[in-house]
């Protein structure tokens, strides 16, 4: 995992970087973090307990650095990460990080690159076509069109995607590209705004040595691995230059007996695990003064004592001085330090510009979920399953009537729940991109809610209207192009609404509102729907239509509103 600042675009090309992705210049950001805490609240049964997650940690990178975080699994790397990048600011955190000596500011959304540790990725889009709605989105509104689809082919040819560019990104029943290449498209996702700080959570992870390697090159060229920050169980065990690290841990009488890997030596030591390794003659006489079983292994001291024999090192040797270099006001001009605060947020593209991307994206992405062989098949028999129990039913006596109210409320309950389906499989994946485009600020969310709820109706329409046509017309119903409309109306009415249960039961629980509200919600729908279909049924159904077309408007304004109370 790595934290990695970069420069100006001047620097950039002196330091022979191959990165030719430089459009726009990059404003040049110092991080500086002190004393950063975080802790969590763990609610149980019975008690609250207080979890410290990081404990006072400093740092600081500029321009043109890399810093790398490391430690064991579990010591804090991502929480670090997520604080620094914006991403956390819960009450529970302390200290000060700052931005050329500024605050976090919703202006540092667009120049701060976050690859997560999970790729979220459209799973059906090409590699190209997400970097190129990537670029569209997120690209100054000074570059023309053209322009951001070169920078997009030029990240895809930086990264060596070429081969792939057309390939579908893939997911969980959808093959497509490999691990390393979806890492690199991630990573592509986020060097495509040439960002002023880019964070990097554990971008090796799960990949072979030679994909990991090449994706250390790409970040090598980026900008040099400068500083490192060791961390153990929340604490800091070493922060400074990355080549200076074994000096100070020998200066502190940790040193590897054995030949060892200088990454695989200081893991080691953020674990607490001293085999190999010369104990400092300080630790020896506090084993031997405490001189207890528990405290002693094999006659080695225990992982807790080693990591506090470290930390304890770091406070008194160095933790001070650099804690005194945080004090110091950046040597940077007041323009460059105001105009990170200051500056407004700036959107890629106007709101019609974002509005029509979401939209073509939306239906490039979902048209796999809609016309998936297994839903046209489970539609169609349905509908050839329901046309044969009601065979040319007709409407000339009462209970003739019964019958296809029967049929009708059936297709209006089919089509407000069979939707419901595919929007809660799609939704938890829709809202993590809507969660991290968002924290870039790629878009507004009213251009995002509008274009999503757009793109849909197509989509929506075309099984409900194939359904339709093969019941309407097996079991005989009314053959004259009013009630035939009105049906369909209703039909597209009952999958507008089921659309929302998903985003409600996240607001709901978001909320907390009771199980009950919810229950409430679905039996007004279940009453309108039923009242709809009456209407269709006796032909003087618009009132009942106009009723669930209002309602359906409002479950969508509140979907809207839930949406802005996420404060995505
Ligand atoms: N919201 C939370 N609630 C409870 N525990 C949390 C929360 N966030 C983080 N933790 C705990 O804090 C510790 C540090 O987590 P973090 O994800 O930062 O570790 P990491 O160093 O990135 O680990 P890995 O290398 O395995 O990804 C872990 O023990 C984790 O369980």
């Amino acid at each position: 995992m790595s934290i990695s600042s970069l420069g100006e675009t001047e620097d950039l090309e002196a330091g022979t970087r191959k990165m030719k992705i430089q459009a726009e210049p990059t404003l040049p950001i110092y991080l500086k973090f002190t004393e950063v805490t975080y802790k969590v609240i763990l609610k149980g049964m019975t008690s609250t307990v207080e979890k410290d997650i990081l404990n006072g940690i400093s740092g600081s990178v500029s321009p043109g650095e890399v810093l790398a975080l490391m430690g064991p699994s579990g010591s804090g790397k991502t929480t670090l990460l997520s604080l620094l990048g914006g991403r956390l600011r819960e009450p529970t955190t302390g200290g000060l990080v700052t931005y050329n000596d500024q605050p976090y500011s919703k202006f540092l959304k667009s120049r701060i690159g976050f690859v997560t540790q999970d790729d979220v990725l459209f799973p059906h889009l090409t590699v190209k076509e997400t970097l190129t709605y990537a670029a569209l989105l997120r690209l100054s509104k000074t570059l023309a069109k053209e322009e951001k689809e070169k920078r997009a082919v030029d990240v895809i040819c930086e990264l060596g995607l070429e081969r792939c560019q057309d390939t579908m990104i893939g997911g969980s029943f959808v093959r497509g590209i490999s691990g390393g290449e979806r890492k690199r498209v991630c990573i592509g996702n986020e060097i495509i705004i040439n960002p002023s700080l880019l964070f990097l959570d554990e971008p090796t992870s799960g990949l072979d040595s030679t994909t990991a390697l090449r994706i250390v090159e790409i970040l090598q060229d980026i900008a040099e691995f400068d500083k490192l920050i060791l961390l153990g169980k929340g604490s800091l065990l070493y922060f400074g230059k990355a080549s200076e690290a074994m000096v100070y841990f020998s200066s502190i009488g940790c040193s590897p007996l054995i030949a060892m890997n200088p990454a695989e030596f200081l893991l080691d030591l953020a674990n607490g695990n001293i085999n190999d390794v010369s104990i400092p003659s300080e630790l020896e006489d506090k084993v031997q003064m405490e001189n207890s079983e528990a405290e002693t292994r094999n006659g080695k001291p225990s992982p807790a004592v080693v990591h506090e024999y470290l930390v304890e090192a770091y406070e008194t040797r160095v933790a001070d001085d650099e804690k005194k270099k945080l004090m110091v006001p950046l040597p940077i001009e007041e323009e460059l330090k105001s105009k990170v605060y200051m500056s407004k947020r700036e959107w890629g593209a106007s709101w019609w510009e974002q509005f029509s991307i979401l939209f073509r994206r939306g239906l490039k992405e979902r048209r796999h979920d809609y016309f998936s062989w297994l839903r046209i098949t489970q539609v169609l028999t349905t509908a050839v399953i329901l046309g044969l129990l009601w065979w040319q039913s007709d409407s000339d006596s009462p209970k003739d009537l019964r019958d296809q109210a029967g049929l009708l409320f059936f297709i209006s309950v089919f089509w407000g729940f069979f939707p419901v389906f595919t929007a809660i499989f799609t939704f938890p994946q829709e809202r993590a991109m809507l969660n991290k485009e968002r924290a870039a600020d790629m878009y507004r969310i009213s251009a995002y809610f509008l274009a999503r709820t757009s793109s849909d109706i197509p989509l929506d329409l075309l099984l409900p209207v194939l359904f339709l046509v093969v019941v309407y017309f097996m079991a005989g119903l009314r053959k004259s192009a009013g009630p035939f409309f009105l049906t369909m109306l209703t039909v597209f009415l009952c999958i507008v609404a089921a659309q929302n249960v998903p985003v409600f039961i996240s607001w709901l629980r978001y909320m907390s509102f009771n199980y009950h509200t919810y229950k409430l919600l679905l039996k007004v729908q279940y009453e309108n729907i039923t009242h709809a279909v009456d209407g269709v049924k006796i032909d003087s159904g618009l009132t009942e239509v106009c009723a669930l077309l209002a309602m359906v408007v409002g479950y969508r304004l509140l979907a809207y509103l839930s949406l802005r109370r996420m404060k995505l």
